[in-house]
């Protein structure tokens, strides 16, 4: 059963065609806004900065290899509200031959052996030049027959001030997320970029103490954003933080760093290039971090900690780092989580805390399993999960 209004059965509709899309919505922006496509809008990009000059919707990985293209969708059709979607004659639309993806092994780490590379990740940290790694892994949950449509409008609901996502591309497949991240947005001729790192348990009183642990954390991102400032010329800059920003049931410390567009107008795709990956998702050194990365984890990271949305659309950039997401299989939901390691890790602490960045999509999904859309406020924790199967 599902609420059935008039977005659920839209993107239903859609996914049951299997049409190409994006669906968004902005933190504090009521409606989501969508963008369809034809096959022949997507294109796969060879590198991060050939977004130099294009425009469209961007799904990008966390490294490009074949499974995995940097995508565009070229604007297409365009809704931006219930208005909109009501009057489109989506019956019209035809429906596209599903290729069936070819079947993918997601490896789900086992506490123990999470705990061990953990403890590992530290001992290396601690003895030679990688000063910061994020190390994640998947948290499997089960499908049911549930509405695609209605999870992600209940995810919107439970988690306002995220960029909440939903989107079906060929060579991606479907995605679905509520990230709190900027990565870079416009705003008039001022661009953003925001430095977040550092969690800890949402509060109800507000009153947030942070540790040197998370304040370290955090100021790893700071820095090299200032790096990145200083080779692309970028002075002067504001900045606003470090302050807490709340989102789902976790809250980080942030840190938004303001400057004229004017500086990289003709060269934003080196720019976003360059920027990505940020020690939020990656480390530092960066380099030595992406090699750590691929020897520790043992799962493919795809679109988890790329970045996504709308890029030069309407003139407008609004690029979210794609965090508290989930791979969306015929069976299973494959949430990715992870967390920023450092010499003062605990890992145990780090397993809680990859735990922790999950309910939010974890009590989105038990809320529809369950018909009980008043979830926001309930645990995620009788959820039954794909990997308690095994
Ligand atoms: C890598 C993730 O979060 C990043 C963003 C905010 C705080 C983080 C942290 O405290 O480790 C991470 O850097 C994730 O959610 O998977």
């Amino acid at each position: 059963m599902t609420r059935g209004d008039s977005y659920t059965v839209f993107f239903d509709q859609l996914l049951q065609k299997n049409r190409p899309f994006a669906a968004w919505s902005l933190p504090g922006e009521t409606a989501p806004e969508i963008l369809l496509g034809e096959p022949s809008d997507i294109l796969f990009l060879e590198d991060f900065d050939r977004l130099n000059g294009q425009e469209g919707f961007v799904f990008a990985p966390f490294r490009i290899d074949e499974n995995s293209p940097l995508i565009l969708m070229k604007p297409g059709v365009y809704l931006k509200d219930e208005k909109a979607i009501k009057a489109f004659d989506i019956e019209a639309l035809p429906s596209l031959e599903c290729k069936t993806p070819a079947s993918r092994d997601f490896y789900i780490i086992a506490q123990e052996n999470y705990l061990k590379d953990i403890d590992e990740t530290v001992r290396v940290i601690q003895s030679t030049k990688l000063s910061k790694v994020i190390v994640s892994r998947i948290i499997p949950a089960k499908r049911g027959n549930e509405s695609i449509g209605e999870l992600y409008m209940q995810l919107r609901r439970q988690t306002p001030n995220a960029m909440v996502y939903l989107v079906n591309l060929p060579g991606a497949g479907l995605w679905m997320g509520a990230t709190p991240e900027v990565l870079l947005q416009s705003k008039g001729k001022t661009l953003e970029t925001v430095s977040l790192a550092g969690t800890q348990s949402r509060r109800d009183d507000s009153d947030y103490r942070w540790h040197t642990k998370e304040i370290e954390e955090q100021a790893f991102v700071s820095r090299y954003m200032l790096d990145v400032f200083y080779k692309f010329n970028i002075h002067p800059y504001t900045t606003q933080g470090p302050e807490t920003l709340e989102s789902g049931r976790v809250a980080h410390l942030k840190t938004s760093f303001n400057f004229s567009a004017k500086k990289v107008e003709d060269k934003l795709g080196d720019f976003v290039a360059q920027l990505h990956p940020t020690p939020a998702v990656c480390g530092l050194p960066k380099s030595k971090a992406h090699r750590f990365i691929s020897t520790i984890e043992k799962h493919d990271r795809r679109y988890y900690s790329g970045y996504l949305g709308p890029w030069r659309m309407n003139d407008c950039i609004r690029l979210f780092v794609n965090l508290r997401c989930m791979e969306i299989t015929a069976d299973n939901y494959m949430l990715y989580s992870g967390g920023g390691i450092t010499a003062r890790s605990v890992p145990a602490e780090e397993w809680d805390e990859t735990t922790k960045k999950a309910t939010t999509l974890l009590s989105a999904i038990e809320a529809v399993q369950t018909n009980d859309f008043n979830k926001e406020t309930h645990s995620a924790t009788g959820l039954f999960t794909a990997g308690q199967r095994n």
